[in-house]
């Protein structure tokens, strides 16, 4: 199986996690969108009922919706019951690099909100320690040359995610940059040194956020339970 057919073998097991009735945090990424695909396909034979999506992107939003699958706003529900999103690595010990697709700052607002959070990835995404995988910072565009010459002066390595020959916006319309870091020996420092950045919005350092992992492998789906 390559990657994309273990990316869609995730997908599907998570579903198995949806019951109806619930509030259901809608990730972002080519894995979710495998997940948002067989939700709205059990949705649509009426064999999950009555869910209501949270999205964590205007993209998942418009997938969500052209699936027939019932949306709310973040600000209109009181809590969320399970988010199944994707993630860009794991380590060893269940924290996370996310944010690889853009869409961290939403991602992180429904992951706090919510009771239960599933990732879901290939096998390819679990190492041991975080840091081969770009870590995206995002930042609001006033001064962000200014927070990006910080950055390379801390010896980070960053470069600005890019759509074409413009820089990427967020769905806040912000940009992300990139940070080339190899491996993070302390990611729980480097998340407050850069939270504390003014000008940074987020990063897409997962710390402490995640319940179950499902993954998707050559002998089929495989369930960690983190905490
Ligand atoms: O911003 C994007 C998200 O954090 C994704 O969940 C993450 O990048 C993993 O994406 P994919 O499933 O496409 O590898």
């Amino acid at each position: 199986m390559d990657q994309n057919a273990l990316k869609e073998q995730t997908g599907k097991e998570s579903v198995k996690y949806i019951k109806s009735g619930m509030i259901v945090g809608l990730g972002t990424g080519s894995t979710v969108k495998y997940m948002v695909d067989e939700l709205g396909k059990q949705v649509q034979e009426g064999k999950i009922k009555d869910i209501i999506g949270v999205t964590t992107s205007s993209r998942t939003a418009k997938q969500a919706t052209d699936l027939g699958i019932t949306i709310k706003d973040i600000d209109d529900v009181d809590h969320i019951d399970l988010t199944i999103d994707g993630a860009d690595e794991i380590s060893d010990d269940f924290q996370g690099i996310k944010g690889g697709g853009g869409a961290l700052l939403w991602e992180k607002i429904v992951a706090n909100a919510s009771n239960k959070v599933m990732w879901i990835v290939d096998e390819s995404k679990l190492v041991h320690k975080l840091g081969a995988f770009p870590l995206p910072v995002e930042v609001i565009p006033f001064g962000a040359q200014h927070v990006f010459n910080r950055l390379e002066k801390k010896g980070y390595k960053p470069t600005w995610r890019m759509d074409g020959d413009q820089k990427y916006r967020t769905d806040e319309n912000n940009y992300i940059i990139d940070l080339h870091l190899g491996e993070i020996n302390d990611p729980k420092a480097l998340a407050d040194e850069l939270i504390h950045m003014v000008g940074v919005v987020e990063t897409g350092l997962f710390l402490n956020r995640v319940n179950d992992v499902i993954v998707g492998t050559q002998n089929g789906p495989k369930v960690l339970h983190a905490r």
